[in-house]
């Protein structure tokens, strides 16, 4: 259809994320400057049909998505990736050691914390897996009697130590999962002091200014590259010129 602007998809387990050609299109329209992006709420019928997609997230069948677009595991060449890696992590860790020109470590703050692992030579060298911060407070707030159910956008809050229940809930998951990237990434550039820490995912600019106030992870050690699952997308399945 004449004027319809290219657009990918990444289904993950909380939002669906969307990359959509600027109004250039064509082969423009997926450099990387001439993206928009949007970050939904799982649809409940058929959507635009994508370039491309993949998922990790639950398929519905009324988003109508075509299994010749899906973008699969074997489709990204990142090197020693097991079979049961997430796409969104091999998609992560491949473009951030492509644009990084190293070893990294990709902290994707999403539904989970995913720590992903690329060596020097390019390889999938292992990572961590641990509930992010909707979860954990969703966890809080079912697992006990006197805590809150607590929704909506995490905020780490000003108050470092506060007073008010949801608030130190809050607090201390943001601080906990800082402090793992942190430690993740510590023991990473022991291993190889090249490292970059590439920080994603929906809870990434909450979780930066804390990490920031470490300083070993500085400018140099500490990326922040929101859409990287996207951009890895778009790379690897650019639209038609
Ligand atoms: N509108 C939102 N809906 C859901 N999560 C959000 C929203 N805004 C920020 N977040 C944060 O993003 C995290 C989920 O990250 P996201 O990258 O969307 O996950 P996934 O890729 O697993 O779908 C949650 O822990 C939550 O704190
Ligand atoms: C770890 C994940 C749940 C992360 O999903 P997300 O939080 O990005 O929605 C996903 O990458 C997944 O289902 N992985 C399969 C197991 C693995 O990577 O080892």
């Amino acid at each position: 259809m004449p004027g319809r602007r290219p657009r990918w998809l990444l289904i993950g387990n909380s939002r669906w994320h969307w990359a959509l050609a600027g109004v250039g299109g064509g082969s423009s329209g997926s450099s990387e400057a001439d993206l928009q992006f949007a970050h939904l709420s799982p649809p409940a019928s058929a959507v635009e049909p994508p370039l491309a997609w993949a998922a990790v997230g639950a398929v519905p069948s009324e988003a109508a998505l075509s299994a010749a677009s899906r973008l699969q595991l074997e489709d990204v060449p990142l090197a020693g990736s097991p079979p049961w890696l997430g796409i969104d992590r091999a998609l992560a860790g491949w473009w951030a050691a492509r644009l990084s020109g190293g070893p990294v470590l990709v902290a994707d703050a999403g539904t989970v914390l995913s720590l992903t692992r690329v060596d020097g030579r390019g390889r999938f060298a292992g990572g961590r897996l641990m509930a992010g911060a909707a979860l954990q407070l969703a966890a809080m707030g079912s697992g006990t009697a006197g805590l809150p159910a607590l929704e909506g956008e995490l905020a780490a809050g000003a108050e470092a130590w506060p007073l008010a229940t949801a608030a130190a809930m809050r607090r201390g998951v943001v601080e906990g999962l800082a402090a793992a990237v942190r430690e993740a990434g510590r023991q990473a550039r022991a291993q190889e002091p090249r490292c970059r820490i590439v920080l994603t995912g929906g809870d990434g600019p909450t979780l930066l200014p804390l990490l920031r106030r470490w300083p070993e992870l500085g400018e140099d050690a500490l990326v922040h590259h929101p859409e990287l699952c996207l951009e890895a997308l778009v790379a690897l399945r650019p639209a038609a010129p």
